[in-house]
């Protein structure tokens, strides 16, 4: 039996980083970047208006107040996109919308708030200090500046910041193309009728899903049957589109564990007994340089072994670091028992309170019993050593992706 640490380092040792593609932005959404993206001029890229108002002279109206208002000439407009004004000599004023280029003399703007808003006239109630509401060039990005490092998973305020400083297309490591197979002549596809001994497939679903949650894009393929020639077959056919294949069930000791039969001593992939809960039959190896997991089938060992094997794996084959499930301290609310030298992962609920998180381990924790994983939304982690928890004890739990 080997540790899960040795198991997750000896994939992680061998999972290929996937070569960078070049993407339009929109096609990177949710892609992580391979090179770094920096500013080829300033952002700003000019002094501009912070608000709709006037450019101004400062000392101009230096003394305004309401009783005592400055009255200065509107000489123009000055627009976002359409400086038609492009100097102010001291004495007179232009109207200025927000994002406007400061006209060359002028160093402040005055709200429209603090005027009457007249367009030959204007008269100015309040004083403002030199730079007042003006945006400085620069004062965002600074030309050359690295605004996106390499390694950062494109959401929406990366995208919008490549697009800010000009560039259309980016280098980025493209999301890992995952095909999901489950294996077992007792599985029907949901929305058929079931004979006796026949179950309702759902493995599949959940691990593409999973796929998707982490960062990849997850293909289902039409279940095999437990016939080596099938599983043989199902693998010719998925290789040449896959960047990864991950499997379920036929892995463990029954008489017809077809995808162990099939797959020993195929490419690079090894079986092993992990010392885990639930997911202690695990299987994984290279076949043509594609990787491979061969999960157990127990619905609940599939997504735990997903979630702490596969995951970080797809994680780094996109670029990033293959850290787990986000992990937060908590609370037991109840007593806890754990197999002796098994790293045990317990479904559970978080709950926030003033004292921090608390969390509820599930009442059944069967690795058939899938309804008890539908309903949390966090795995406790129980270490190898440790065999019983009481209520109180502080626990690491991973939150399930949300
Ligand atoms: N003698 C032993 N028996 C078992 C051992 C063992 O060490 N010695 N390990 C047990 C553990 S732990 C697990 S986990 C399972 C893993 O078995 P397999 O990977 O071979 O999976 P199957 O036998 O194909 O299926 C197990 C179970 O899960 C259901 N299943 C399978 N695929 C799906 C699917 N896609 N959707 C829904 N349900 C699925 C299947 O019907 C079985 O009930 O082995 C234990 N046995
Ligand atoms: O994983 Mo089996 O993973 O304990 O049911």
């Amino acid at each position: 039996m080997r540790t899960v640490d040795e198991h997750l380092n000896d994939i992680l040792g061998s999972v290929p980083v996937l070569p960078p593609l070049d993407l339009a932005l929109l096609e990177a959404r949710g892609t992580v970047l391979a090179a770094p993206v920096s500013a080829p001029v300033p952002l700003p890229p000019f002094d501009n208006s912070a608000m709709d108002g006037y450019a101004v002279v400062a000392s101009d109206v230096a003394g305004a107040t309401e009783a005592d208002p400055v009255t200065l000439p509107v000489v123009g407009d000055v627009v976002a996109g359409d400086p038609a004004v492009s100097a102010l000599r001291p004495g007179l004023t232009a109207r200025i919308m927000t994002g406007a280029p400061m006209p060359a003399g002028s160093d402040a703007v005055i709200p429209v708030e603090w005027t009457d808003g007249g367009t030959v006239n204007v008269r100015i109630v309040r004083s403002a200090p030199s730079g007042h509401y003006i945006r400085r060039a620069g004062e965002d990005v600074r030309e050359g500046q690295v605004v996106v490092d390499a390694g950062t998973r494109l959401r929406a305020p990366q995208l919008g910041m490549i697009a800010a400083v000009g560039r259309s297309r980016v280098a980025v490591r493209p999301k890992p193309r995952v095909v999901v197979v489950s294996t077992g002549d007792e599985l029907r596809e949901p929305g058929s009728d079931l004979d006796h001994g026949q179950i309702w497939e759902s493995n599949s679903f959940m691990l593409t899903a999973a796929v998707d949650e982490a960062g990849g894009v997850g293909h289902r393929q039409t279940t095999v049957d437990d016939e080596p020639g099938s599983v043989r077959k199902m693998l010719e056919d998925q290789l040449v589109r896959a960047d990864a294949i991950v499997t379920s069930g036929g892995v463990s000791m029954g008489s017809r564990d077809v995808v162990k039969e099939v797959l020993t001593g195929t490419g690079t992939v090894k079986f092993h007994k992990v010392g885990m809960r639930p997911g202690k039959p695990q299987g994984f190896g290279l076949l043509e340089g594609t990787p491979i997991f061969t999960l157990p089938g127990n619905p609940v060992s599939a997504y735990v072994s997903f979630q702490v094997f596969v995951r970080p794996a797809l994680r780094a084959m996109q670029g990033l670091p293959p850290e787990p499930l986000p992990t937060v301290r908590a609370v037991l609310s109840g007593d806890v028992k754990s197999p002796a030298g098994l790293r045990h992962f317990l479904r559970a609920r978080l709950t926030h309170g003033p004292d921090g998180y608390t969390v509820d381990s599930a009442d059944v924790q069967g690795s058939h019993q899938l309804a008890s994983l539908a309903a949390a939304d966090a795995l406790i982690t129980v270490p190898e050593g440790i065999e019983t928890l009481p209520a109180g004890s502080t626990v690491d739990v991973m939150r399930l992706p949300a």
